[in-house]
């Protein structure tokens, strides 16, 4: 039996794909044994022991009923998850034991550090926006990592006992104070020149905390993907996140 670790990579032809059949083609334990995209048949992906997916919010849940059920692992980049969707896949994953999927909003260290530090401090201020920016192209807002990131925020605040954040506005034009997110107000910048950027900005009485993180490159991404891709075969459920692996 080979030692190296076979892996298909769908959304291949995308800026993400790309940069990680790249990365898998590159690494001397992985070897890129299929490279799907959109239209393609998912069946060149049957010879893999591991799927990566970094394609659309729509398409992602139909390739992974199809590699839960054939009992190939998963590292998913694909934003757009949802409790309903995670439910889902728990959902199959039942019925098929020892198979792993990892879910993560952002697979840069630097990103998974920040979101850690922004629940760290979630509890210790009144006031928490979060301001994410992205290429153009980018289809969905807020961002995975937003979202992720105003989850645990919320979560951190919940578990202390605090109550709402004492910055609603009396008089708006809708948008300007961003989309709630389990009360946490995120605002999103798309422009030409951006890859993926986020700051977390904390308030208090005369002071503030910026925790800011940028991905200057899709290269930034990698490390996180090939450590997910070398875990996932040991990990069985779901997991949700990169922290756990780190
Ligand atoms: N977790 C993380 O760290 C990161 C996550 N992302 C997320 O990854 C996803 C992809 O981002 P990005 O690479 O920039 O997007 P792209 O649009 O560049 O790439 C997506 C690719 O998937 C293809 N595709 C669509 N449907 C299918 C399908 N059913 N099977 C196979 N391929 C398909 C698309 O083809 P076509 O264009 O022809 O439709 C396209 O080539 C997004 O959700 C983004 O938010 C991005 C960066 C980092
Ligand atoms: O589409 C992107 O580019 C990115 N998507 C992910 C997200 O939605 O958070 C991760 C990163 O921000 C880049």
């Amino acid at each position: 039996m080979s030692d190296t670790i076979p892996v298909g990579v769908l959304g291949a032809h995308g800026r993400m794909g790309t940069e990680v059949c790249k990365a898998v083609g590159a690494a001397a334990d992985l070897e890129l044994v299929a490279q799907i995209d959109a239209g393609e048949p998912l069946d060149p992906a049957a010879a893999a022991r591991v799927i990566v997916d970094f394609t659309t919010p729509d398409a992602v849940m139909e390739n992974l009923r199809w590699s839960i059920a054939r009992g190939i692992h998963a590292v998913v980049g694909t934003s757009g998850f949802t409790e309903e969707k995670f439910a889902q896949l728990r959902s199959w994953l039942a019925d098929s034991p020892g198979v792993g999927v990892i879910v993560a909003p952002n697979f840069g260290i630097g990103a998974v550090l920040m979101m850690e530090f922004a629940a760290r401090a979630a509890r210790y201020f009144e006031s928490i926006e979060i301001i994410e920016q992205h290429h153009p192209r980018k289809l969905d807002a807020p961002s995975g990592t937003a979202m992720h990131t105003a989850r645990l925020i919320a979560a951190a605040r919940a578990e202390a006992g605090l109550p709402p954040m004492p910055d609603a506005t009396k008089d708006e034009l809708p948008g300007a104070r961003g989309t709630d997110v389990d009360g946490v107000r995120v605002h999103a910048i798309r422009a030409t020149g951006l890859v993926a950027h986020q700051e977390v900005v904390f308030g208090a009485l005369g002071e503030t905390l910026t925790i800011r993180h940028d991905s200057l490159d899709r290269a930034s991404f990698m490390p996180g993907v090939l450590l997910a891709v070398r875990e996932v075969p040991s990990r069985p459920g779901l997991t949700v996140g990169l922290a756990p692996l780190l």
